[in-house]
């Protein structure tokens, strides 16, 4: 079964929430959507919601699918949904970096992942 890696494109006033990944090395400094893996028995949307409680401290209601589904390496495939933050509670950083919200003019700018890159003009119609 491919894994699936899940991603949340948290938009708030028309811009996206960006976070800064802090490990491992390689890969720490640039930038990802917050998620994680999906685990074994979970639905996508129950690991985004579970993803953004333990990284960002806000509790998400997760939207339509945004883009393609990415193939990361090792067989697995990054796959996104946009979400908002219920109560337009302000997210925390509380396993990245740093955060921060982009418009739509920056997103191209932002130092992403590989695999974020690719998605980067359905996040800019997201935005638009
Ligand atoms: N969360 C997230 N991961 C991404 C994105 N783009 C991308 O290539 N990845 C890759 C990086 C990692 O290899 C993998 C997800 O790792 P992770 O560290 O966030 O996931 P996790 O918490 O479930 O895993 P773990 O470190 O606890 O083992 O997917 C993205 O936008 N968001």
């Amino acid at each position: 079964m491919e894994r699936v890696i899940v991603g949340a494109a948290i938009v708030d006033e028309g811009r996206l929430l960006a976070a800064q990944r802090s490990y491992p090395d390689d890969v720490a400094g640039l930038w990802e959507l917050p998620g994680g893996r999906v685990e074994p028995g979970e639905t996508d949307r129950a690991a985004l919601v579970r993803e953004c409680r333990e990284e960002l401290g806000v509790d998400v209601t997760v939207g339509e699918r945004i883009g393609p589904d990415v193939p990361l390496p090792g067989g697995r495939v990054l796959r996104v949904h946009a979400a908002v933050a219920r109560g337009g509670a302000e997210p925390r950083a509380m396993e990245h970096k740093a955060l921060r919200w982009v418009t739509a003019d920056e997103v191209a700018d932002v130092d992403w992942l590989p695999a974020d890159r690719v998605l980067v003009p359905d996040l800019e119609a997201l935005l638009r």
